[in-house]
C-alpha cells in the first residue's frame, strides 16, 4: 500500500485568459499503489483542472505552467507524463491511467452498439488479441461492474443512465490500469444507483489494486470510500491526510469549515461510521 504509483510535484495550471486563473497552485501529493484517495473541495477550487492536469489533457486556454506529474511502473521506473510525446501519452492513457468523468455516460456514440465502441477499445491497445478473447473480456468487464453481458447487444439508449456510466467504468478498467482518475462519476445518478457504483469501485480497487483519485464536492461520500483525503482550496491542497483522521481531528481551519457545511456530519443525528455503506 506504501509505493507510491504517481507523485504530483509543484503542478501548477493557468488559464491563459486576461486576467490570467491560476486555477491550480503548486500541488503536490502521492498516490500510493492501490489507495483510494479523495479530492475534496468547493465548486471551482480547481479540482477538475487538477484531474485533467494529470493526465495531461488540458485543452488551451489551460496550461501547466511548472512542475510534473511522474508516473512509476511496477517495476518502479518513474516517468514524467509532461515529457511524453502526444501519441506516448495517448497509448499510456487506457493503458496505465484511465479516466471516469462525470459526464462520460454521455460520450458513449448513440449509433453504435456498446460491443462496438467495447471492443474499440482492446481494437486500439491490444491489436495482437482474437476476437473470441476480446468479446469474451467485454462480456466479462460488464459482468464485474454489474450490468449482464447480453447488453453487449444494446445501443446507449437502450441502457438507463446509471447502466452506460457502469459501461464507462467498465472500459475504464479494460486495459487493467493502475491509476484511475474519477471525476465525480456518479454525480448525475441518483443517489440509490450512485451507492451500487460506489460500492463496486471500492470492490474491484480491492480485487484488482488499481489506485484511485475520486474528486467530489460530496465530502460524505468521499469520507466512506477514501483512504486519505485531500482538501482542496482556491489551487492549492490544505490538508491531506487519513479520512477517518481528517473527519475526527481536521487540522485546517477550512476542512472543519467544509466538515460542519455538511450537517449529516455534524447534526444531532451525525452517527456517521466510517466504511459502513448504507
Ligand atoms: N476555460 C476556462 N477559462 C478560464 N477559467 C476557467 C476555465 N475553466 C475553469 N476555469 C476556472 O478555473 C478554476 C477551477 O475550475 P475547476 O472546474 O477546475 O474547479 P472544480 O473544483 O472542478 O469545480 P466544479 O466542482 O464546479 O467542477 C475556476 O476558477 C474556474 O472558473
Amino acid at each position: 500500500m506504501s509505493r507510491p504509483v504517481l507523485t504530483v510535484e509543484n503542478l501548477s495550471v493557468d488559464y491563459l485568459v486576461d486576467p490570467v486563473v491560476h486555477a491550480v497552485r503548486d500541488v503536490s501529493f502521492t498516490l500510493r499503489r492501490g489507495e483510494i484517495l479523495g479530492l475534496a473541495g468547493e465548486s471551482g477550487c480547481g479540482k477538475s483542472t487538477l484531474a485533467y492536469g494529470l493526465v495531461r489533457l488540458l485543452k488551451p486556454p489551460a496550461a501547466v505552467t511548472a512542475g510534473r506529474a511522474v508516473f512509476h511502473a511496477e517495476d518502479g521506473t518513474g516517468v514524467d507524463w509532461g515529457e511524453l510525446s502526444t501519441e506516448q501519452l495517448r497509448a499510456a492513457r487506457w493503458d496505465r491511467i484511465s479516466m471516469v468523468f462525470q459526464g462520460a455516460m454521455n460520450s458513449l456514440n448513440p449509433v453504435i452498439s456498446i460491443r462496438d465502441q467495447f471492443e474499440d477499445v482492446f481494437l486500439t491497445h491490444r491489436p495482437g488479441m482474437s476476437r473470441a478473447d476480446r468479446r469474451r473480456r467485454c462480456g466479462d468487464l460488464l459482468e464485474r461492474v454489474g450490468v449482464d453481458r447480453t447488453r453487449l447487444r444494446s445501443y446507449p439508449h437502450e441502457l438507463s443512465g446509471g447502466m452506460r456510466q457502469r459501461v464507462m467504468i467498465a472500459m475504464a478498467m479494460a486495459l487493467e490500469p493502475q491509476i484511475m482518475i474519477m471525476d465525480e462519476p456518479t454525480t448525475a445518478l441518483d443517489v440509490v444507483v450512485q451507492r451500487d457504483i460506489l460500492r463496486e469501485i471500492s470492490r474491484l480497487r480491492d480485487e484488482l489494486g488499481f489506485a484511485v483519485v475520486f474528486i467530489t464536492h460530496d465530502l460524505p461520500l468521499l469520507l466512506e470510500i477514501s483512504d486519505r483525503i485531500a482538501v482542496m482550496r482556491d489551487g492549492r491542497i490544505v490538508e491531506l491526510g487519513d479520512a477517518a483522521q481528517l473527519y475526527t481531528a481536521p487540522r485546517h481551519e477550512y476542512t472543519r469549515t467544509l466538515l460542519a457545511s455538511f450537517p449529516s456530519l455534524t447534526g444531532d443525528r451525525g452517527s456517521f461510521v466510517r466504511g459502513v455503506a448504507s
